[in-house]
């Protein structure tokens, strides 16, 4: 056993109850890292650079600026609590190319528009109109990329190069009927102009229809009735997404009207409207009664419209996209899907109303629905999504590796069936039976852009803090490049502490807290610890006091909280942490994103980072999928992904339209068999040693870099002790992260296994000095007390409050072991659990109620079972 690893071991005597609380007679402990940082003694630095050295008692394991403190022992959960080095005990790291510090991608982008002097590829090329075209380069779109080039002609279908609707009515439609109107699934590397894709089609054919020409035909041959209801559905997996769509949607609309010396003239008439959980239904209602012409929304919300909202008309439905099809599936929603288009078919089977049937008659309509679904990624889950909710679609793939752009190459297997069937079989969406069997291997790939820089970095559990730290700052060092970084954590708990720690962590801590903190401490050591708190109790000196300081804590609770609440209320803030030492005053803007979030303020954050020229975006996947945040230089996977695909999707709000981006992960030494699965996806993914991060912030030098990543982390640490509320929320955000970490796919749980963390040193990852033993909340303590004299021999066991606990906390909900009520509780599979625990989840339940039970002891289940039966 490594010496070191003794030293961690080496710890006073566990204290009896703290009678008097001491005040602090060293070092303020709020008194943030010297400028000059301060270096480890000299025998912790030897014993680091020597290998295993016996230790003794008198071996500081502390930095000298901590030694300091050390006397004044901080007891927490009972235990002294011990600051270990952090570059001591650590796993050694197998296979690593020695300091990459840059690794370059000369590779040609893959999702980048085409040559701005290629009149061969134009928007004009494709059919579109002049005047969506012109609403294009209002939004700076020039030219198309690969999947627009060979989408549009498709979905454009009749209404290719025709200005009017008059234009297309002259024609037998029989001739086109059958060949046009197809059913697409549309897949294409992330940033590649998905959304375009879809949406120009519906607004060119619905602009078409609307268009009238002056001499050849009136007013009355154009169509413009707000009152057919809606036409064009939309269905995106998150609410970010929806408020996404909805904004290009709304953009496109702004046509610029026909010129006055035009034959032609257009009816206004069209409007975007969106619905989506956590807006207010009842002005919705409101909204789909007026009519709402092309409908975004999150399914949730269109289902129970469709359920529940008389006036919201559907019947002349024409198009449905799915977007981000497989994100749809892993939000769990195929249940509401299929309700959906149960309730869509049902819906447009009904005959036209006499009014439009005329207009709709125009080829300019698709004959029957069309469905669409867009999606980055094509496993088999969405195949088969595509095989029962679309009717032979037609597969158009947004990949350079499919050679020719011509759309024949990229007509999937059905074409055939397409070619030689009717068009009425549009109609038939309830065709279980075909699924989607396409032999291309490359559909079973992931693949990602071209110029997308991807690393790894091997980073020990106990130094994954000051790493990620260190390389925030590194990305915020040169203020003239102005850089955006979303980072990507397992869960909820997990962004919320790190979004205290960075806005707050590197403030100094405020000096009547200092005071206190010894106080704050001893209370939240009682608080802790059941079997202290008789002991606590006996003494009367420390009762009083207890009662005291809980007085004082309850003045101050109340600002707390408002300042919680202002906290809480703003989309970001400041922190002097990530600017470092080398920036030139300016702190670096923090943000948010979860799906624990309100929604008033996801919507805030999402606009305030868009709009932001830099800043660190801190975020769950629900920031993963679809969202177009501009000029995001890195992504930062600091959990990596549950599953394969969100890899994808992650790196994938960087390097979007032919931009360049780099992708960085994390992973423990104990992870490094997740490489072969990337590089079997084909990925390039190099290799950054986790010295090379700290040494490029902190400083060149060994002992200089790793002095600094101790002086960070004993700061960080303190911190979090400071207050009985950050400790609480450091061991949310450990056990929600380790309860994340469960959740690896099955495929990946060679890998990730939660048998394989240290909790210990994974605890420093989280500023905490150890990993805590189980999570209490104090304002839970009493009913724990409660529950604790229930189960007394001879008393009546506690159901009520049990039962009313669990459904509080989701244990039993949620399939987490505890069986005693509600049936069905404990039965949860590995498959039930991750999407329960999908973080992305519009209500993700990652959140602090969930993860309060900590680990579930033996004695525990026994207890609660017994309590149940
Ligand atoms: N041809 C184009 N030229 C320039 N910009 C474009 C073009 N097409 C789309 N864009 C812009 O590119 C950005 C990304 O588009 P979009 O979000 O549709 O990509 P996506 O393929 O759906 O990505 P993801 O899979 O991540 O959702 C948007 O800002 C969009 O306006």
């Amino acid at each position: 056993m490594d010496d070191d690893g003794m030293m961690l071991n080496f710890a006073p005597t566990r204290p009896r109850p703290v009678s008097k609380p001491k005040k602090p007679t060293q070092q303020p402990a709020n008194s943030t890292p010297s400028k000059v940082p301060s270096i480890p003694s000299r025998s912790s630095t030897d014993s680091r650079s020597t290998g295993p050295v016996a230790s003794t008692a008198s071996a500081p394991v502390e930095t000298t600026d901590e030694a300091a403190s050390a006397s004044s022992a901080k007891y927490l959960h009972g235990k002294a609590q011990i600051q270990s080095s952090l570059f001591t005990s650590n796993p050694s790291i197998k296979t690593q190319s020695s300091f990459v510090s840059s690794t370059k991608n000369d590779q040609l982008p893959s999702n980048a528009p085409g040559a701005a002097d290629d009149t061969t590829n134009s928007f004009a090329s494709l059919g579109l109109g002049s005047e969506l075209i012109q609403a294009l380069e209002k939004m700076d779109v020039h030219q198309p990329t690969l999947v627009q080039r060979r989408a549009l002609p498709l979905l454009l279908g009749p209404a290719q190069h025709q200005q009017s609707a008059y234009d297309l009515t002259t024609p037998s439609r029989t001739k086109t009927k059958t060949k046009s109107d197809v059913d697409v699934v549309v897949q294409a590397q992330t940033g590649s102009g998905k959304t375009l894709t879809y949406l120009l089609p519906i607004v060119q054919r619905l602009v078409a229809a609307s268009t009238y020409h002056t001499e050849k035909s009136s007013s009355s041959a154009a169509f413009g009735d707000r009152t057919i209801g809606t036409v064009a559905i939309i269905l995106t997996p998150t609410r970010e997404l929806a408020q996404q769509v909805t904004a290009v949607l709304q953009q496109l609309l702004q046509l610029p009207r026909p010129a006055a010396d035009s034959d032609y003239r257009r009816l206004h008439w069209m409007v975007a409207g969106m619905v989506m959980g956590g807006d207010n239904k009842a002005k919705e209602k409101a909204r789909l009664r007026k009519g709402v012409t092309l409908l975004v929304s999150t399914p949730g919300r269109l289902l129970d419209h469709l359920q529940n909202t008389k006036s919201f008309d559907i019947r002349h439905l024409k198009w449905l996209v799915l977007d981000e099809a497989d994100r749809l599936l892993d939000l769990g929603f195929e249940e509401t899907l299929k309700s959906i288009m149960d309730l869509i078919k049902e819906r447009t089977s009904q005959p036209a109303n006499n009014t439009f049937r005329q207009h709709l008659q125009s080829t300019v309509w698709p004959r029957a629905r069309q469905t669409i679904l867009c999606s980055a990624t094509l496993r088999d889950d969405v195949k088969h999504l595509a095989g029962t909710a679309l009717v032979d679609p037609v597969f158009v793939r947004g990949s350079s590796q499919d050679g020719d752009d011509d759309l024949a190459t990229v007509v999937g297997g059905s074409k055939k069936k397409r070619m030689d069937g009717d068009g009425d079989e549009h109609m038939d969406s309830n065709r279980k039976d075909h699924v989607i069997d396409n032999d291309d291997d490359d559909d079973a790939k992931f693949t990602t852009p071209n110029q997308l820089n991807q690393t790894y970095t091997i980073t020990p559990a106990k130094l994954r803090l000051v790493t990620l730290t260190a390389m925030l700052q590194q990305c915020m060092k040169d203020k003239r490049k102005a850089s955006k970084v979303i980072v990507f954590f397992s869960c909820c708990d997990s962004v919320d502490f790190h979004y205290d720690l960075f806005a707050n962590g590197g403030n100094p801590l405020k000096t009547d807290l200092d005071e206190d903190k010894d106080d704050l401490l001893a209370i939240l050591d009682n608080h802790d610890d059941d079997d202290d708190d008789d002991d606590a109790d006996d003494n009367p000196k420390h009762k009083k006091h207890y009662q005291q300081q809980q007085q004082k804590n309850k003045k101050t609770k109340k600002e707390r909280q408002e300042e919680q609440e202002t906290f809480r209320r703003q989309p970001s803030q400041v922190s002097t942490l990530l600017s470092g030492n080398n920036s030139n005053g300016d702190g670096v803007s923090v943000y948010r994103l979860h799906g624990d979030l309100e929604q008033q303020i996801r919507t805030l954050t999402f606009s305030s980072f868009s709009e932001a020229s830099s800043g660190v975006l801190l975020c769950t996947d629900v920031a993963a999928r679809g969202l177009d945040l501009p000029n995001v230089d890195r992504i930062i996977q600091y959990d990596p992904p549950t599953d394969l695909k969100d890899y994808v999707h992650r790196v994938g709000r960087t390097a979007r339209l032919g931009k360049a981006g780099e992708a960085r992960l994390f992973l423990l030494p104990s992870e490094m068999d997740y490489l072969p699965i990337l590089k079997g996806q084909g990925m390039n993914i190099q290799s950054v040693t986790v010295e090379s991060v700290l040494a490029n912030s902190f400083g060149k030098l060994q002992h200089v870099y790793e002095a600094k990543a101790q002086e960070y982390q004993n700061q960080l640490e303190k911190y979090v002790l400071s207050e009985e509320e950050r400790v609480m929320l450091a061991r949310k955000a450990f056990w929600s992260s380790v309860r994340a970490y469960a959740t690896h796919a099955a495929s990946e749980k060679h890998v990730f296994h939660v048998k394989k963390l240290h909790l210990g040193h994974l605890a420093k990852s989280f500023a905490l000095r150890e990993a805590p033993s189980h999570f209490q909340d104090p304002n839970k303590l009493k009913k724990k007390k409660d529950a604790k004299q229930d189960r007394m021999p001879g008393k009546q066991k506690l159901q009520d409050k049990d039962s009313g606990n669990k459904s509080k906390f989701g244990h039993s909900k949620h399939g987490n072991g505890n069986t005693g009520h509600g049936g069905g509780g404990g039965v949860g599979t590995q498959q039930r659990k991750r999407k329960q625990y999908d973080h992305a989840d519009e209500f993700a339940i990652a959140t602090a109620d969930y993860m309060t039970g900590g680990p579930t002891t033996k004695k525990k289940k026994k207890a609660a079972k017994a309590g149940g039966n």
